[in-house]
């Protein structure tokens, strides 16, 4: 069997004397797109901070590709290949869509400039940056300041962002939050398109979105993980029915 892209083992966090990650194992296999559902407070965020390191664990490991990422920084982690997306969109609303894609292309390969290599690298970063606003669709969009677009696009233009340094872990929470039905298809449609032969995590709540990407869902309780399957197994299953998907579907209707 390949080396998963991520393996969590017995991870725990606690904040104060309350235990909200609960004992972790989990396997993500390499171009998986993984679904991470549950309901409100069972500690999705958390576990994403403790995956990406912007929470070190209370204890328990997160391995990439095989490799154990204990005592990094976010920034170094990313330059392992992982990286994620904000609940809170990340973009620098005065800048051009096309710069803000730049400036990721730019720090995602570390800002050595030097000026006997600036003219060829700046060649470079430009048809990077063009190939990636292609694939987010925001090409006819490319010279207005980013905060002039709608909020999907600028949610587009977020997950250009995640994805402009060839990450081949992409990290999405709630990618679809505060979105309407074509919004939702729009996004979802793109995210698919994106991660094609990447590996996807993904904090979500609407479940159309979650049914429609997922290879496989793992469904978080109150820190533990109570059921890990493809979409149908994880329908089927009654200790999930019971705990979150019955409810959360019915929402959906
Ligand atoms: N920095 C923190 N300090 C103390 N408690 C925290 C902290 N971050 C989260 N918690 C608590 O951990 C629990 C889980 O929160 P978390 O945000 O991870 O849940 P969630 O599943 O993402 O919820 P939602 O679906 O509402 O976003 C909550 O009870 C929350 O109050």
């Amino acid at each position: 069997m390949s080396t998963p892209a991520l393996e969590l083992n017995g991870l725990k966090k606690s904040f104060g004397k309350a235990e909200i990650i609960r004992g972790i194992d989990l396997s993500i296999g390499q171009s998986e797109r993984h679904a991470i559902i549950g309901p409100n407070g069972a500690g999705k965020s958390t576990l994403f901070n403790l995956i990406t390191a912007r929470f070190a664990p209370t204890s328990g490991t997160v391995k990439l590709h095989g490799e154990d990422l204990t005592g990094l920084q976010p920034f170094q982690i990313n330059r392992k290949g992982l990286s994620r997306s904000f609940q809170i969109t990340n973009i620098f609303p005065k800048m051009s869509v096309f710069e803000n894609v730049r400036c990721a292309l730019l720090w995602s390969q570390g800002y050595k400039y030097s000026f006997w290599n600036l003219v060829s690298r700046s060649r470079d970063l430009t048809a990077g940056t063009e190939a990636i606003l292609e694939q987010i669709n925001l090409t006819a969009r490319r010279d207005l300041p980013a905060g002039t677009l709608s909020y999907a696009e600028q949610r587009a233009l977020e997950i250009g962002i995640t994805i402009a340094g060839g990450a081949d872990v992409i990290m999405l929470d709630e990618p679809t939050a505060g979105m309407s039905h074509s919004e939702t298809d729009y996004i979802t449609d793109l995210i698919m398109r994106v991660t094609e032969n990447k590996t996807l995590v993904m904090v979500e709540h609407d479940m159309g979105v979650v049914f429609g990407l997922a290879d496989r869902i793992s469904v978080l309780v109150y820190g533990e993980i109570i059921a890990t399957g493809r979409p149908e197994e994880v329908r089927g299953d009654p200790k999930v029915q019971e705990a979150y998907l019955g409810a959360a579907l019915e929402a959906e209707h």
